[in-house]
């Protein structure tokens, strides 16, 4: 038996005891038949990385936190690629450059404090290397299994808000965005690459929430403006217990797409940044999102590709297909 599985039975005896189950101690076939029906654990593999307490947190809460998983060398090193792209008016295929929809919307600002967030950075070696990292797999591993793809990737640089609050990101279900299946085969890495805090618009997460299903998302009514794409869920319950990510530069969040979750105002004169990567098994299927709530959307992303490329062929499930890098194991279907 793997020492994990060991240590989860400890857990799990534990729990049993708090609820009174005096006595109750497994006894090894039990422990065995645990080890052998992963239908117990709907979210996680069995990998000897995770502790049995990360595991059962995350089956329950939809995330886990690991602190210091990124070397401030390595963070210093995306920040460079992020300055230079944002510097040189170079062209990168399929990168997205977005800029706050308040600061698009007044005077021209130069250079990174016009952009709030790189998008498909795939073909940007000195920010994908995010992406590879081995000790960022090793725990993508344990929700996808061996075979992955880092499907999106994002460098998000939150401007100080202008006093319109559009650097909120809404409360959202990253699924939304995804014409791949299945949810719990989907994860994602968002490192911080500075201290991020209530004050500069930290995550806010619903934790538990990604045993729901996908909830229908549109453009919040915000007055201020909001910016391109930035869905939210209109009717989440705001009696919902809500936890405030507060992170060190280097922590590495990882949850699940389902996960309900945003972003609040940037309060301070600092641009918050973190960059954060996808992943899927490579296992996974695109669907058509035909007639699903998730065609706003996919449509608002064809129109995209089109005024970008002049291209009005790709289907919604095709743009990921070429967004898509395998980064361990084997392309088997993605
Ligand atoms: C793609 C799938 C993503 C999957 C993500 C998984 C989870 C991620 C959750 C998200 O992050 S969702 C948010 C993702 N957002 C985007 O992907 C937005 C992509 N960016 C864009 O579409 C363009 O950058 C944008 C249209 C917003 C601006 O493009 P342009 O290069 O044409 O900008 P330009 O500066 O020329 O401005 C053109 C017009 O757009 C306006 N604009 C600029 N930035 C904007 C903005 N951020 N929001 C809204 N409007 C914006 C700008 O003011 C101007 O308006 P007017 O025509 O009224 O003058
Ligand atoms: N009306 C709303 N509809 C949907 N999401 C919202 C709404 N108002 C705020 N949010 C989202 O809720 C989350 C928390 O936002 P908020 O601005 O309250 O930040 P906060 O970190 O809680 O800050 P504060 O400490 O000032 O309350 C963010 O994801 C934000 O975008
Ligand atoms: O504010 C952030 O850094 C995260 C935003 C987010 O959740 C997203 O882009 O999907
Ligand atoms: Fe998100
Ligand atoms: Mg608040």
């Amino acid at each position: 038996m793997s020492r994990s599985a060991d240590r989860l039975k400890v857990v799990l005896n534990h729990l049993n005891g708090s609820h009174g189950n005096v006595g109750a101690s497994f006894t090894s076939a039990q422990s065995v038949s645990l080890h052998h029906h992963p239908q117990t654990f709907r979210y996680t593999l069995d990998t000897d990385i995770l502790t049995p307490e990360q595991r059962l947190s995350y089956e329950e809460n939809g995330f886990i936190l690991i602190r210091n998983l990124v070397s401030p060398e390595d963070i210093e090193k995306f920040r460079k690629a992020f300055e230079e792209i944002c510097k040189r008016e170079v062209k990168v295929p399929g990168l997205v450059v977005m800029r706050d929809v308040s600061i698009a919307k007044s005077e021209f600002v130069e250079g990174e404090k016009a952009v709030t967030k790189l998008q498909d950075f795939q073909e940007v070696p000195g920010l994908f290397r995010f992406c590879t990292l081995p000790q960022i797999l090793k725990y993508v591993e344990c929700f996808t299994g061996p075979n992955i793809m880092a499907m999106h990737t994002m460098l998000i640089n939150k401007p100080p808000d202008t006093g319109k609050k559009t650097s909120r990101h809404p409360m959202h279900q990253d699924l939304h965005y995804f014409a791949f299946r299945p949810a719990d085969q989907i994860v994602c890495a968002w490192t911080a690459m500075e201290k991020v805090h209530r004050q500069n618009g930290c995550l806010v997460v619903l934790p538990g929430s990604h045993k729901g299903t996908l909830q229908e998302h549109d453009y919040p009514e915000w007055e201020g403006g909001i910016n391109k794409m930035y869905h939210g869920i209109r009717n989440y319950d705001p009696n919902h217990s809500r936890v405030h990510l507060e992170m060190e530069k280097g922590d590495t969040v990882f949850f699940h797409p389902l996960l309900i979750h945003g972003s609040g105002m940037n309060q301070t004169e600092g641009f918050r940044k973190a960059i954060s990567c996808h992943y899927a098994s490579a296992d996974c299927y695109y669907i058509d999102v035909k007639g699903t709530t998730q065609e706003n959307i996919s449509n608002e992303v064809k129109d995209l590709v089109f005024r970008k490329y002049g291209v009005d062929s790709l289907s919604f499930q095709e743009t990921w297909a070429l967004r898509g890098r395998l980064v361990h194991g084997e392309r088997t279907s993605l």
